[in-house]
């Protein structure tokens, strides 16, 4: 499938089906490590998905950690951006390729990893199409997308007319998240 007709797909008011084509956004961050080089790496990888193709990724935008207890300038920053895919697999399936991928550059999921806690990768979906579901695994689009400026501007950068399902257009929501703030635009 071709970028132009990846612009396309997923628009049409429904949640995915198993095998339909959308436009689904990755949202990745990392904080430890070569960041650049990883965040580089796994959009290679996410291109190599099965049934899937990027479209277009942002570039990456330094930003403060966000820990429990607030923006954290002691931790180590991270590099956040997002990758917009046109994909065939459910969202269940990309949510599982996705952790494989986290595994892959020694993303510590152990038991004893804190909330939060600094990361090799992390890799999110933020939308899949217009779908909205909710399971004990997976809900979308991602529930706190919505109050994360480095979420929201690296998407806006690529995607400036997106729109959250559900909840709005995110240059709405990025000028929320700025304003509350207290940070200029
Ligand atoms: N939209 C989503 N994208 C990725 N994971 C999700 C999503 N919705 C729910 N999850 C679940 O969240 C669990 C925790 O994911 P993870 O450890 O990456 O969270 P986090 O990145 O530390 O925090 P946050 O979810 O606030 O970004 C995953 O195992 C996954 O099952
Ligand atoms: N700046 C920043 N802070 C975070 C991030 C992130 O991607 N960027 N991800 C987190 C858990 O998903 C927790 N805190």
């Amino acid at each position: 499938m071709t970028v132009d007709e990846a612009r396309d797909v997923g628009d049409d008011g429904e949640g995915a089906e198993d095998g339909e084509t959308v436009e689904a956004v990755v949202a990745l961050g990392a904080n430890l490590g070569d960041r650049a080089a990883t965040l580089d790496a796994a959009v290679a990888e996410l291109d190599g998905l099965p049934d899937t193709e990027l479209v277009v990724a942002s570039r990456w935008h330094d930003s403060v950690a966000l820990t429990p207890e607030g923006l954290d300038p002691d931790k180590p920053a991270y590099l956040n951006g997002v990758a917009v895919l046109c994909t065939r697999l459910a969202p269940h399936a990309l949510l599982r390729e996705l952790r494989r991928l986290e595994r892959a550059h020694g993303r510590d999921r152990s038991a004893t990893a804190p909330r939060w806690g600094d990361r090799t990768l992390d890799l999110d979906i933020i939308v899949h199409g217009d779908t909205r579901l909710e399971t004990s695994e997976l809900t979308l689009p991602h529930p706190r997308a919505h109050e994360r400026d480095f979420v929201l501007r690296p998407w806006l950068e690529v995607r400036p007319d997106a729109v959250l399902p559900g909840v709005g257009p995110i240059a709405e929501l990025l000028a929320r998240v700025t304003a509350a703030s207290g940070a200029r635009p």
